[in-house]
């Protein structure tokens, strides 16, 4: 079944979210950009509130590390800090850059240590060739196609159908967990579950006048949960 990834930013909201069946209870805060990173301590309460309220052992945590320039040891800092509460997986968002691997490189070894990195790409950027490969690579667990503008556009407007199941066959031949995300809503749910995501992810779509930095709306995301 696909799993519902509900970005919040505090317990309250994580309380909405664990209450209607969210799986994944994702920390980010939405005014500080597309994967706005929240204070630590906001994410230790959350991840701690997770861990005591679950109503079943398949609700996970995820964190982001905030939009952060291709820089190994910033990113690299980020994730361990972030790491440390425990948070079941960490999100980085692949920024473009001209030289992704050493980051990667530098990933590899925190992949390598049992920490569950997630790689975010945007739909509006020009990745190359192999970069899901050399993610693959680098041990990463899951990789998510997100949005970067929030503007209302979602993957779809960046992606032909045919380029999106390629997208998705590769992502999933790596055995990847995978996600799809960005300004999505109840009603892009049929198109969006052709591509069999493991999850797909809400803010704006589940938040009131569907405004991401507004608080959630839990009406939205029951009928999202009914929906899936
Ligand atoms: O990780 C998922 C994102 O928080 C989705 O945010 P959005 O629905 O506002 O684009």
């Amino acid at each position: 079944m696909t799993q519902l990834l509900i970005s919040v930013t505090d317990v309250n909201e994580a309380q909405i979210a664990l209450v209607h069946g969210a799986d994944l209870i994702d920390l980010k805060d939405p005014h500080q950009g597309a994967l706005g990173a929240l204070p630590i301590q906001t994410i230790q309460e959350v991840v701690d509130f997770v861990g005591i309220n679950r109503s079943h052992p398949q609700q996970y945590t995820s964190a982001t590390v905030g939009d952060l320039p291709m820089q190994a040891d910033l990113i690299a800092q980020q994730v361990l800090r972030i790491a440390n509460t425990k948070v079941d997986f960490v999100k980085i968002g692949f920024f473009e850059s001209e030289d992704y691997q050493s980051c990667l490189d530098t990933l590899k070894h925190i992949a390598h240590q049992g920490v569950k990195l997630i790689a975010v790409l945007f739909a509006e950027m020009q990745y190359p060739e192999h970069l899901i490969d050399d993610i693959k690579a680098a041990g990463f667990y899951g990789l998510m196609l997100d949005t970067a503008q929030k503007n209302g556009g979602t993957f779809m407007d960046y992606y032909t159908h045919e380029q999106m199941c390629l997208f998705a066959t590769r992502v999933r031949s790596h055995a990847m967990a995978f996600g799809l995300a960005g300004s999505l809503n109840v009603q892009h749910l049929e198109k969006v579950r052709a591509y069999s995501p493991s999850y797909i992810g809400f803010r704006g779509g589940v938040s009131m006048s569907n405004q991401r930095k507004l608080n959630l709306d839990a009406a939205k995301i029951k009928a999202i949960r009914a929906a899936l």
